[in-house]
């Protein structure tokens, strides 16, 4: 897709989808309604000439916590949801493709064949060519979570912001989807997070963050223009900085 310049903040962000939320209206997995309405909005990032990286969960198909309390052993619930990652970010490209956005998944885990595997130096170069760039199986190591692979490439790769779509609109006080009179924060500081414990982010990604003085923004992934809005200078959800 042809990159035109438009007024924008940010020249290169990391972008980490809700896998919970690619389930949209169906019972289980994926709703394509949900990518094609990602890759549209992804598609105005990239035709204004924001340099997109990627990272999606994997909360629509297999949490590794979920299924220990199942039975399972942990490290291989992780390694099953580092993998539900990697089937995300192939129907995300998909989507993205269709729609004429040069795509690239690299993975944490070598899957040779099925997509590349990570390499921060052509990750670097197929962002600054404008391709975006689908960041696949976590860090490759259970006991994380795919906000903290999510901050760390986005660290790696020099974005400027991290981005955290989901199914809330801001960090608040308290889960607003367990405490109705929970009360929203338009900007925190990392050690807010921190000291309050505030869960919409695990804090392992937090402290990353603020040891590298990474910003990160959480809003609604539900919410159309929300994201364009953004990498123009808007305000949405909550800034953590
Ligand atoms: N203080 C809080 N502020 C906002 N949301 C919170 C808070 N505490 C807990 N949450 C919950 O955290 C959830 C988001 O975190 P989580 O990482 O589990 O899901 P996700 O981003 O949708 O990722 P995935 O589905 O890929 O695992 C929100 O849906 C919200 O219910
Ligand atoms: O670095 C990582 C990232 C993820 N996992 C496992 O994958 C699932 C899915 O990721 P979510 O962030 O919860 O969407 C996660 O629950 C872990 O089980 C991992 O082991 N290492």
């Amino acid at each position: 897709m042809a990159q035109a310049s438009g007024d924008k903040k940010y020249k290169r962000i990391l972008l980490k989808l809700s896998g919970e939320a690619l389930t949209g209206s169906e019972k289980f997995g994926i709703d394509p309604k949900i990518l094609d309405r990602l890759a549209l909005e992804i598609g105005q990032l990239v035709g204004i000439g924001v340099q997109v990286g990627l990272v999606v969960g994997g909360g629509n198909l297999f949490r590794g916590a979920a299924l220990q309390s199942a039975g399972l052993d942990r490290v291989t619930g992780d390694h099953m949801g580092m993998l539900a990652t990697v089937m995300n970010a192939l129907a995300l490209r998909d989507a993205l493709e269709r729609s004429n956005i040069a795509t690239q998944v690299m993975s944490s885990i070598p899957m040779s064949g099925v997509v590349d595997h990570y390499d921060r130096r052509k990750a670097i170069r197929a962002l600054s060519n404008g391709d975006v760039v689908i960041f696949s199986a976590g860090t490759g190591n259970p006991f994380f979570t795919t906000d903290s692979s999510a901050c760390l490439r986005g660290i790696e790769v020099d974005a400027e912001l991290v981005l955290k779509a989901t199914k809330v609109d801001g960090v608040y006080s308290a889960d607003p989807m367990k405490v109705a009179d929970a009360v929203k924060y338009d900007r925190l500081s990392y050690d807010e997070v921190l000291d309050k414990k505030l869960e919409v982010m695990d804090l392992t990604a937090i402290c990353l963050c603020r040891d590298h003085r990474m910003p990160v923004r959480v809003f609604m992934m539900e919410k159309q223009g929300a994201l364009l809005n953004i990498v123009r200078g808007g305000q949405e959800g909550t800034l953590i900085e």
